[in-house]
């Protein structure tokens, strides 16, 4: 399988801070991948760079064959705040980039029907077909992020970002919503990379899970998951491998934090 995604030796500085140095990565089309790291490593960096939103200050991203430029036209975003518009229903907020996004955006009135039934075949997946005609202030907050997930598809991108999608969400919801998105992309198979603070939303979601060091990130360890079989479900998460991994992931993260420096207490009295 070739690759979609790889990062060759990448450094990314704003400034004098260096926030990646060194970062190399592969994703194969067509797979899972997630990123973990301590807070500050440079994760959403990493996604700048890949959609093309950042360039690199040195070393090459290569999407799809090429080394990009500029912004990456076969990709979709997903974030952590659904962002639906509080005056449109599921199903348009669904269609909002088809509607100002090229090439879609002049085919709009002509291909509007066929349009319809692919926001309308992703909101089935999603579970929120009956929803369509909702506005966001009456979806619970779990609803809203699949709306989100279904508009952040609707274009059919072959390859989607998702910046701590779930992040934002209760445990229980949140263990809902993997089984949402891992759903949709068992049927529609596009490459996701996903970054992520928990580490077993990444192992249950992912083929391999690539550990980043302290700032400047770069990639330290890349874990294979494809051994755990799908779609996954309660079974994983009593398998001990499963949490094995799990504890594994975080020994490298907690080594990798920077160590919090806590001033000695005074002496009471002292000023
Ligand atoms: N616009 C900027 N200007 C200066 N420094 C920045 C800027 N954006 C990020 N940084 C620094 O670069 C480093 C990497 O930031 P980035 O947001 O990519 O990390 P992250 O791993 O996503 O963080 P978190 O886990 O806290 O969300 C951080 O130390 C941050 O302080």
């Amino acid at each position: 399988m070739k690759n979609l995604v790889e990062l060759i030796d990448v450094s990314l500085s704003y400034g004098k801070t260096p926030a990646v140095s060194g970062l190399n990565m592969k994703v194969e089309e067509g797979s899972f991948a997630a990123v973990v790291g301590p807070s500050g490593c440079g994760k959403s960096s990493l996604m700048k760079l890949v959609t093309g939103l950042m360039p690199a200050t040195t070393g090459a991203v290569v999407v799809d064959q090429h080394e990009i430029s500029g912004p990456v036209s076969i990709v979709g975003m997903a974030f952590q705040n659904p962002n639906l518009l509080p005056w449109r229903t599921t199903l348009e907020n669904v269609l909002l980039p088809l509607e100002v996004v090229r090439p879609e955006r002049h085919q709009f009135r002509a291909k509007k029907q066929e349009f319809v039934d692919r926001a309308m075949d992703l909101l089935r997946i999603v579970g929120l077909e009956s929803f369509a005609s909702h506005y966001p202030w009456q979806l619970s907050g779990g609803m809203q992020q699949r709306v989100s997930l279904c508009r952040s598809l609707i274009h059919q991108p072959r390859l989607l970002m998702l910046d701590e999608p779930f992040g934002a969400l209760d445990a229980f919801t949140r263990e809902e919503l993997w089984d949402v998105l891992q759903a949709i992309w068992l049927e529609r198979h596009f490459t996701a990379i996903l970054v992520t603070h928990d580490l077993r939303e990444a192992l249950y979601l992912a083929d391999s899970v690539h550990v980043m060091s302290n700032r400047p990130g770069r990639v330290v360890r890349t874990v294979d998951t494809s051994a755990f079989s799908r779609p996954r479900g309660e079974q994983t998460f009593l398998d001990p491998a499963f949490n094995a991994n799990v504890m594994d992931l975080r020994s490298d993260i907690r080594s990798q934090r920077m160590p919090i420096e806590i001033a000695p207490a005074k002496p009471a009295g002292k000023a």
